[in-house]
């Protein structure tokens, strides 16, 4: 049972090793000329990495640089850039701070200038400036409402492009008439540009209909200023604007496979489009792991099951956790007594939630040792309190900022 506990989290750290998008945007950058001023914009959990390999290609021809990451995200000094935090997954006065500075940076260039902006999810909360006469506090409301009801990532963006100064194609129309070459990390399933971290430099395909709707579906508060900021429809067209998307879940997927299938496990990539209920998706996994042990297809062991995905919590709960560890926990629940197997589920950007795991490994004895510590796996899920409950179990993914952001990893090995 160690052994393939060993692997899994062999796995895990390979795969998020093989998506850190330095050499990609090396790739997107190299050979390129740029006529006037170049200025470099990275927004999203893995801007530090993205400005870092920027500055290596363009080094002095950049006039000026910023970042604007997640606290605790940045990896020190870049040569010719301001380093700037702000709070994820809600937004603080950092965040609209650095949202300011970098409208300044791009104020007043001259269309034969350049602003590559380097974006990666975890952008929304991070680059934000509300529109209209909105302010910090209608944000932090709509934003935690939205991440607490259920919705997916491509709702909770619509609803926020409408009510930013900078989302849904904005940004790109303050750098006009500068040209913007964007290079993207998507963490969108099935990578729609233009909701990846809300799309600030691309046409934006949601209309304010929609994000009415979307509104109505999960019964949110709207203010009379908010209702009026939804009905001012987004940038449909966007002429300075290029965009190049360089990684995404199904590299993630593809580097796991490699390891499993390094380590002797015979890979299986499922899907890169998991998007339902956290604990659903978990049991869901489990119940694949039983059919290969008592079945025997659709593989025979040692496997590897992977998927890829952003799974959906609805938090009914006041407890700590996150969608991966909800996940991991889940699935804990329908494999216990299980010998070798285990299921992970981790956040390549290693933040799972509000926390400091990116996620769980659980094994056939989780639920075991929580049932010793008299903890029932349905009660910690109902109150949306993962985190607690793996500590106790030593199932806890903690990995620490990886510098990327590609979705989650979900995955079993089995004997
Ligand atoms: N107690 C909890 N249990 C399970 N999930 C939670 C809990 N608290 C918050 N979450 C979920 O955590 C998510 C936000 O955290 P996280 O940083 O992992 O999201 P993310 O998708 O990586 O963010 P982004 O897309 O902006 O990069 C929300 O979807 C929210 O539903
Ligand atoms: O920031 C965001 O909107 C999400 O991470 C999706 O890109």
């Amino acid at each position: 049972m160690r052994q393939i506990k060993e692997d899994a989290k062999k796995i895990i750290h390979s795969s998020i090793q093989r998506v850190l998008p330095d050499s990609a945007v090396k790739r997107a950058l190299e050979g390129k000329t740029f006529l006037g001023k170049v200025i470099v914009i990275a927004i999203g959990k893995a801007a530090w990495n993205m400005a870092n390999s920027a500055e290596e290609i363009l080094g002095n021809r950049i006039e000026k640089g910023i970042v604007l990451t997640k606290y605790h995200h940045a990896q020190g000094d870049i040569k010719g850039f301001s380093i700037l935090e702000a709070s994820h997954p809600l937004p603080d006065e950092n965040t609209i701070l650095g949202t300011e500075k970098i409208i300044d940076a791009v104020s007043n260039l001259s269309s034969e200038d350049t602003v590559i902006f380097l974006v990666s999810g975890g952008g929304s909360a991070l680059f934000e400036k509300p529109a209209g006469n909105l302010d910090l506090k209608d944000f932090l409301q709509i934003t935690d409402e939205l991440l607490k009801c259920g919705a997916d990532i491509v709702e909770i963006n619509t609803v926020r492009k409408h009510l930013s100064a900078v989302k849904g194609g904005k940004f790109a129309a303050l750098c006009a008439p500068a040209q913007v070459y964007t290079i993207a990390l998507s963490d969108i399933l099935g990578d729609r540009p233009d909701s990846i971290a809300s799309g600030p430099t691309c046409a934006d395909r949601s209309t304010c209909e929609e994000a009415f709707a979307i509104v109505e579906k999960y019964g949110l508060t709207l203010s009379g200023e908010m209702k009026k900021q939804l009905s001012v429809e987004t940038p449909k067209e966007v002429p300075n604007s290029t965009m190049l998307i360089t990684g995404s879940v199904k590299e993630l997927c593809f580097a796991a496979a490699a390891e499993a299938k390094a380590l002797g496990y015979a890979p299986l990539i499922l899907s890169t489009f998991v998007d339902c209920e956290a604990k659903e998706a978990g049991r869901f996994l489990a119940s694949i792991g039983k059919t290969i042990q008592q079945e025997g297809f659709p593989l025979k062991g040692p496997c590897a099951i992977i998927c890829g995905g952003e799974t959906v919590v609805k938090i009914t709960g006041p407890g700590k956790g996150g969608r991966n560890q909800e996940l991991a926990l889940s699935a804990a629940a329908s494999i216990a007594g299980m010998e070798d197997i285990v299921i992970g589920a981790v956040g390549s950007d290693g933040t799972d939630g509000p926390t400091d795991a990116a996620g769980g490994l659980v094994d056939g004895q989780t639920k075991v040792i929580l049932d010793g510590a008299g903890i029932a796996i349905d009660d910690v899920l109902a109150q949306n309190d993962s985190n607690r409950a793996l500590a106790i179990a030593n199932a806890l993914v903690v990995t620490g900022p990886t510098g990327t952001n590609v979705n989650d990893l979900y995955f079993l090995l089995c004997k």
